[in-house]
């Protein structure tokens, strides 16, 4: 019964003050009114929760539900008539403990009446009181039912908004990146034991390879991983974009469109729109969910070269600068004007489409396409635009002015070519965040693994670096190459959870606090 009390440090190699045997619960359902409330007990008091809250009903079979009547501890005091009560005994759940779950009517008196009932429990093996945030997944982890990497994944699929977020949530759960990691990291402490047994029993026993042969068979081991940690870093930073957003900037000439464009795409009034030039002075920006994408959308000052422009003006043209700088997607909006003479022209600004080429991804957008009566004249516009410009694709045509709002599904009623355009961002972003089918396990890389992959990658280069050195002196530091070793299978082992006490202990706490209470 005393699993934990009895073991001063868990299957994990932890000792934790946190981990304990007491046995915890909570509401795992979210809060508030609801049908069904699911309240979830892990620990090993869960029989004796059982029998306090349904005293005379038999234990119900493990796995199996059962409908049962729950009294007040010690009470003839009914809290809920007709609960279902499943039983699942440990070592094969999800915390790797006894548990035992109650899902009752979900009112909230219904509720905080089973509540306080299993707070008044009794049992004689272990205290009983409500969970801390996460604490069922901590239990889950230091039993060895999840690694780190599946939850993270765990802590990604709870806050996942969009679509794409909970696509790449789902690969990191599946536990198949965890076992990579820790495929290569034996495969690390296997070359280091062989450089081990050189550098212990070299004196005393024959060794077949020389120690700098040793060290190139080994680099050859090293590369393989070398190139896989090259794929998952670049998964990462594609399913980084997933998670935080892909930035797109509005870039364009003043009075262009382009708060016009921002409100219709995010579907309200965010920016100022007005015939005045240079209304939008600073950056504005809105984040939205585009085809199941997260993405951070930035309308900013347009680049006006001519007249006067004053210091305010400046400061936001620089930040339109840098936002541009920083985008995945870029925006260049250009728009169809009237000339002096009453004749039409696109006008448009070099800034802006040098910053467009720059850029990840781009589009050029030529607004106002109302403004031209005819088809024949807007697209002898477009020749001598995209002429002008050097553009090598179509510039796309749309009107705000007829536009219906982006977040009207119906894409038969798209006048203004609003609904073009959004497919064809989504396309861009398609391309920015797409793995090949193979690699798709890899979309659940998050950045802290990211991180310790780079971390892992320099002491492995370190190590090959290491080996030709010793290849062209003919002389092997066979100790500096055991250590880099060492070094980049600790970063694999942080990875998963199964590194040196003190650094697994630092990111748990990161990790943990991410989680609400009952999970
Ligand atoms: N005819 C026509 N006018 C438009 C269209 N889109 C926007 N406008 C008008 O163009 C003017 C400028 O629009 P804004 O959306 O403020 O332009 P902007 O590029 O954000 O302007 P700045 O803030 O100065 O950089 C306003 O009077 C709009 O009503 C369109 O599709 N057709």
């Amino acid at each position: 019964m005393f699993r934990y009390a009895l073991k001063p440090k868990t299957s994990r190699g932890i000792s934790s003050l946190s981990f304990n045997n007491d046995t915890i619960y909570a509401l795992s359902s979210a809060q508030g009114r609801a049908g069904i409330a699911v309240i979830r007990i892990s620990g090993p008091g869960c029989k004796d929760v059982y029998n306090s809250l349904c005293p005379s009903a038999p234990f119900p079979k493990p796995r199996y539900a059962a409908v049962r009547t729950l009294y007040q501890p010690f009470s003839t005091n009914i809290v809920e008539a007709s609960a279902l009560v499943l039983y699942f005994p440990s070592p094969r759940t999800v915390t790797g403990e006894d548990i035992l779950e109650l899902h009752v009517h979900g009112g909230t008196a219904t509720v905080k009446a089973v509540l306080s009932s299993i707070s008044q429990c009794a049992s004689c093996s272990s205290r009983i009181r409500y969970a801390e945030p996460g604490e069922f997944t901590k239990r889950a982890f230091f039993n060895d039912r999840l690694d780190l990497a599946q939850v993270e994944a765990l802590s990604d699929t709870l806050s996942a908004e969009t679509e794409q977020q909970r696509r790449a949530a789902v690969r990191g759960a599946s536990g198949e990146l965890g076992r990579t990691y820790e495929g290569w990291r034996t495969r690390l402490l296997l070359a280091r034991a062989e450089i081990e047994a050189l550098i212990d029993f070299s004196e005393d026993q024959h060794f077949d390879e020389s120690p700098t042969e040793l060290l190139a068979n080994v680099s050859n081991i090293v590369d393989g991983i070398l190139h896989s940690i090259g794929l998952h870093e670049m998964a990462s930073q594609r399913t980084e974009l997933l998670r935080n957003g892909i930035r797109i900037a509005l870039l364009g000439p003043p009075n262009a469109g382009k708060s016009s464009l921002m409100n219709l795409i995010v579907g309200r009034e965010a920016s100022i729109v007005s015939s005045e030039a240079g209304t939008t002075r600073d950056v504005v920006e809105a984040s939205l969910d585009i085809r199941g994408f997260l993405c951070s959308f930035a309308d900013t000052a347009g680049f006006r070269t001519e007249g006067e422009v004053g210091k305010i003006e400046e400061e936001g043209i620089r930040r339109a600068r840098k936002k541009a700088e920083e985008a995945d997607v870029v925006i260049a909006l250009a728009s169809v004007e009237k000339t002096e003479d009453g004749s039409k022209r696109i006008v448009f600004d070099e800034e802006t489409l040098r910053l467009a080429k720059m850029a990840r991804q781009s589009l050029v957008v030529v607004n106002k396409k109302d403004a031209v009566a005819d088809h024949t004249t807007l697209k002898s516009l477009l020749a001598e635009f995209k002429a002008h410009a050097s553009l090598e694709l179509e510039p796309l045509t749309i009107s705000c002015r007829e536009a219906v709002s982006a977040l009207v599904r119906d894409t038969e009623k798209d006048p203004g070519g609003i609904h073009g355009l959004i497919s064809t961002l989504a396309e861009s972003f398609t391309s920015l965040t797409a793995l090949p089918e193979d690699m798709q396990d890899l979309l659940g890389v998050t950045e802290r693994q990211r991180q310790l992959l780079a971390e892992c990658r320099g002491c492995l280069e370190d190590f090959v670096a290491e080996a030709k050195g010793s290849a062209d002196r003919g002389e092997a530091d066979v100790v500096m190459a055991a250590e880099y070793l060492r070094a980049a299978a600790n970063c694999l082992a942080r990875i998963t959870g199964r590194g040196e006490a003190g650094d697994v202990e630092e990111v748990l706490g990161v990790i943990f606090e991410k989680f609400c209470v009952g999970k």
